[in-house]
């Protein structure tokens, strides 16, 4: 039997699960009417959002009560009864066990049960608790529970738990702690992220939770790097940094920022921070951190091994915590395997599954800039109220595309590896993986977008002829996870290591999206390409000094799995 005959069906398309979203949500306005507010017509039952961060739009990243959490979350979230300290290890074991946190190390300190613990236990001050229940947080995750005692007690600490799962809250908190006891004496702790919109995200969670306090935070971008070059003065004034590994190299090599106080240091996606892309800034960034004191956090839903053997290399003594299982997505994502033949089988796929109606909001990841630009091109003449984000765009339009998407204005967000990674959109009911993820981790981290914080959420990967020889890396990832799978998936091959690793450095080459016929496509194109032309050379005139679009997206028609963007 044809082989492909037999991939189609086993992974068919199920449109029956898209029934129950026929009745409530049916698509039927023109690109040109997109300014009515999807809240409008989306009954309360699917008000994905919730009241909560509606109401506070700014703070739309906090958490729900527990208590507000439907179905699954409230797994994430045990309510425990017992507040009372650890009688011996054999109880610290149990506990552990049955919140499926695994740690390796020496002399490991014991978790926390509840956040009152960690003030009567490890003397974090009143306000920290205070800000936690005013932001919604009331009981600690699973590596919240284990990965906060052992930073503060300062140790080194590599720390795998999956998307959604609370690793951001688990380093914010012992940085304060130590922060706020620490002698006020310049930065003293510096947390990178590989994107400027997941370093955004993060300073936000740390400003609600200093909310009353003097502590000084900064997220530096080129933006705030330049503001503050004016007055390098006040740049000793902060406490703690938020950014990105080009923008700090970029301040460390004009010695516009001192880091030899800096005792904590937060490397978060730090798997993509790590491999190849960023190594060089790494090593740039630990160079200039000279304190003897340092203490070294990575966090990340993905640690391949070579990255913890190099991560050893520079650090002291560390603890490893694993929450759940190494290597799977996180399990409340219900995930799918589509087979759709061609590329054109793909369009027919999402057009038919806005036919049938679907539950917003949804991401679509692709696998460069064109093919987002081309699909977007497609999608917004079909009636869908979407949008695109990749890192051609400018910062206010990807701050408003960001903004629109997390108010359920905008219901589809077509974007590439640029929002794999940390971006907490807690609503999302859909991620589409359009083109085959590049690598397991790139998978891992595109489907975590959905299924947050113990929410359901589902995760449709499409795969072509040409992507099948890599089907098994993800039907690992889905077995690992707990999700059911034919058998005919487990038998396929894995693909040989120097295929995987050829993919991981080049996507394939992929036949065009678009639909429109090649001449059209070469006029298009050209049409394109003197637009373009015209507004890099507006861009490069401008007074500000800031680079032209041109010269920031070259080589990025192509997204690396390290991110696009990390100034
Ligand atoms: N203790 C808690 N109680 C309730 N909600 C929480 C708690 N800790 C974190 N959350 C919420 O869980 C969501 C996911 O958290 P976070 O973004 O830190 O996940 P993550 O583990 O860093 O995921 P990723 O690997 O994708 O970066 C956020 O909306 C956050 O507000």
């Amino acid at each position: 039997m044809d082989f492909f005959k037999l991939l189609g069906a086993g992974a068919k398309f199920d449109k029956s699960r898209f029934k129950e979203d026929i009745s409530v949500f049916k698509p039927s306005r023109r690109a040109d009417q997109q300014t009515i507010d999807v809240v409008d017509i989306v009954p309360k039952e699917l008000d994905f959002f919730g009241d909560h961060s509606r109401q506070q739009s700014k703070r739309s990243d906090t958490a729900l009560p527990a208590s507000q959490v439907s179905g699954s979350a409230s797994q994430f979230i045990k309510e425990e009864d017992d507040h009372t300290p650890f009688k011996n290890n054999n109880e610290v074991a149990t506990y552990l066990k049955s919140h499926r946190i695994k740690v390796t190390g020496s002399d490991v300190p014991h978790p926390v049960k509840s956040f009152e613990m960690l003030c009567k236990e490890h003397e974090f001050q009143p306000f920290v608790l205070r800000n936690l229940i005013k932001f919604g947080f009331k009981q600690p995750t699973p590596i919240q529970m284990q990965a906060i005692p052992i930073a503060v007690h300062r140790r080194d600490l590599i720390a795998n738990a999956p998307t959604g799962s609370g690793k951001t809250l688990a380093f914010l908190l012992s940085i304060l702690h130590q922060v706020h006891t620490e002698e006020k004496q310049g930065l003293r702790a510096v947390i990178v992220s590989p994107t400027r919109e997941l370093a955004t995200q993060i300073h936000e969670h740390l400003s609600n939770l200093t909310t009353g306090r003097k502590i000084k935070t900064w997220l530096m971008t080129k933006q705030t790097a330049a503001m503050q070059a004016q007055d390098p003065a006040l740049r000793q004034k902060y406490d703690i940094l938020v950014t990105t590994p080009l923008r700090l190299v970029h301040a460390i090599q004009n010695n516009e920022i001192d880091l030899s106080r800096v005792r904590n240091l937060v490397l978060d996606e730090a798997d993509s921070l790590m491999d190849k892309g960023f190594v060089e800034q790494v090593d740039e960034i630990l160079a200039a951190c000279t304190s003897t004191n340092l203490q070294i956090s990575l966090y990340s839903a993905t640690m391949p091994a070579s990255v913890e053997e190099m991560a050893k290399t520079i650090m002291k003594d560390p603890i490893r915590i694993i929450v759940g299982s190494k290597g799977a997505a996180t399990e409340t994502i219900d995930q799918n395997l589509v087979f759709v033949g061609s590329e054109e089988g793909k369009l027919v796929e999402i057009r038919n599954m806005v036919a049938q109606g679907f539950k917003p909001p949804c991401l679509i990841f692709v696998q460069s800039i064109d093919r987002a630009k081309e699909l977007f091109h497609e999608l917004v003449f079909d009636g869908i109220n979407v949008d695109v984000i990749h890192s051609e765009r400018t910062q206010t339009q990807r701050n408003r595309i960001v903004q629109k998407f997390r108010t359920g204005e905008l219901w589809v967000l077509i974007c590439t590896e640029l929002m794999a990674r940390g971006i907490d959109f807690k609503g999302v009911n859909l991620v589409i993986n359009y083109d085959f993820p590049q690598t397991t981790q790139s998978y891992i981290h595109r489907i975590g977008r959905t299924g947050r914080a113990g929410r359901s959420g589902k995760a449709i990967t499409y795969f072509t002829k040409q992507d099948a020889p890599y089907l098994k890396t993800i039907v690992n990832v889905m077995r690992q996870s707990g999700c059911e799978v034919p058998e005919w998936m487990l038998q396929l091959k894995n693909p040989k290591h120097n295929d995987r690793k050829i993919l991981k450095k080049k996507p394939l080459e992929r036949d065009a999206i678009s639909t429109v016929p090649k001449y059209d496509q070469k006029r298009q194109k050209h049409k394109q390409q003197i637009i373009e032309q015209s507004k890099a050379k507006k861009q490069r005139v401008q007074p500000n000094g800031e680079p032209s679009a041109k010269n920031k997206s070259k080589n990025k028609s192509h997204d690396s799995n390290v991110s696009e963007d990390s100034e």
